[in-house]
């Protein structure tokens, strides 16, 4: 039972905004937020699109501009080990997602992971042409898996979410799903999903792009082979921060990805012409890692140091339940649905709402503080980072909703026409 259910379950009346401060009082994660510089005056709900900035980062940017950079200079490859710092961040991120450190490294985009891995999928898998993929996932991994199935004669084939299971047949060389969706916030059962693959032969690759900081996963756990990540979501690491790539040490060996950089080099100081992979989770850089971007990822990372993901798993249903709640007990009137399920265990770290005019009403949650987002066609979506959000900060963004409901302030010119950009 979670902090919410626990505080509410024994009495019918109405939540109150002092029930939200007194889920604040017991709240092991409170002083988290101090480690973010946010704001105010906003409460942010759209750390799942890009996460918030942590008060580590600007010193370390600093050092690594200042000092390392403009002093070190080529130097600091070695003095200052900017080298491993794809293996170093990665092995940090591997502790939030059930992996072990040799199995994480960081670089590149996620679209661009999830090319090495589907192609190198497809290649561990030869006779076997499919790449089963889902309706409705994030477009890049559309997109990407599209573009793989072009370049290779192979078949990408995309179901319903509720289809997945059935469609897992004995030409599927590769499964290619989004752990909790962007849309819906809807979390597949990874362990089953993947068990179910690997009984018809089928490897799996999974984005977890709104998991990794934002939930547990045991990646190693379920046995998974494949996963790819934003650094720039949960994991707070700042616009355009690397991605991460997690692949299974037991495939280390036969892994081949088609970006053949010389960082995927066996050798890369050789400067030999013939490419030979390096040997375990290395194969799967490309060319010179963005530095800067792994250094404020990697501060970023340390607002996880000590956390018990277990811990973070219970404020996030805490919070998204008090919002489901909460959008219950003052919403009814607005014609609101939700598009997230209620039930705990099949729910990322987001709740979305549908309305007809959810564009409008989220332009004007902004103009007010409330920093949320909108997916078309009708979805107004909101991220809840357990680092950083408070109860007090639901009640206070579920009463600006409702005033901006009441008032019908969203109708305004200002908030229908402005075009959108997240
Ligand atoms: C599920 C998912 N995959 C991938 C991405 C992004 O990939 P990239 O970092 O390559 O833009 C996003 C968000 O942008 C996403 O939500
Ligand atoms: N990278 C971005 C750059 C600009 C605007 C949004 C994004 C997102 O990440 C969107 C996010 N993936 C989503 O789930 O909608």
């Amino acid at each position: 039972m979670n902090i919410v259910s626990q505080s509410l379950s024994s009495s019918a009346a109405p939540i109150s905004r002092a029930h939200c401060l007194a889920m604040d009082a017991a709240d092991t994660l409170a002083s988290r937020r101090d480690l973010f510089a946010l704001p105010q005056d906003v409460i942010y709900l759209d750390g799942n699109s890009l996460g918030a900035m942590p008060k580590a980062v600007p010193s370390r940017m600093t050092q690594a501009i200042e000092q390392e950079w403009a002093v070190g200079l080529i130097r600091s490859w070695n003095d200052a080990d900017w080298y491993p710092a794809p293996q170093r961040v990665g092995g940090r991120i591997a502790s939030l997602i059930g992996a072990k450190p040799n199995e994480v490294i960081v670089a590149d985009s996620t679209s661009v992971n999830l090319f090495k891995l589907l192609v190198s999928a497809l290649r561990m898998r030869a006779g076997r042409n499919v790449i089963l993929g889902e309706n409705g996932n994030f477009p890049t991994d559309a997109y990407v898996a599209s573009g793989v199935a072009e370049l290779t004669g192979a078949q990408h084939r995309a179901v319903a979410p509720a289809d997945v299971m059935a469609a897992l047949t004995e030409d599927v060389a590769v499964l290619t799903l989004t752990h909790v969706n962007y849309k819906s916030g809807q979390a597949y059962d990874m362990a089953a999903v993947t068990r179910r693959a690997h009984e018809v032969g089928a490897l799996v690759i999974w984005d977890l792009a709104h998991t990794a900081g934002a939930m547990p996963c045991d990646l190693n756990g379920c046995e998974a082979d494949f996963a790819v990540g934003c650094g720039y979501k949960y994991l707070n690491g700042g616009p355009g921060a690397p991605s991460f790539v997690f692949v299974a040490e037991r495939h280390h060996e036969s892994v081949r990805q088609p970006i053949t950089g010389w960082h995927g080099h066996a050798k890369p100081f050789e400067f030999t012409q013939t490419y030979v992979p390096a040997p375990g989770i290395d194969r799967m850089l490309v060319g010179t890692a963005p530095q800067m971007g792994l250094f404020a990822l990697e501060a970023a990372l340390t607002a996880f140091d000590g956390v018990d993901m277990q811990a973070l798993r219970a404020k996030s249903l805490a919070l998204t339940e008090l919002f489901i709640r909460l959008v219950d007990q003052e919403l009814s009137e607005h014609g609101f649905g939700l598009a997230t399920p209620r039930e705990a265990g099949l729910r990322g770290s987001q709740v979305s709402l549908t309305h007809a005019e959810g564009y409008a009403i989220v332009q004007a949650l902004i103009a007010r503080g409330v920093i949320g987002d909108f997916r078309a066609p009708d979805i107004l979506r909101f991220g809840f980072a357990a680092l950083y959000l408070s109860h007090a900060d639901v009640w206070d963004a579920i009463a600006t909703l409702k005033d901006v409901m009441v008032s019908g302030i969203w109708r305004s010119a200002e908030f229908m026409a402005r075009k959108a950009v997240t």
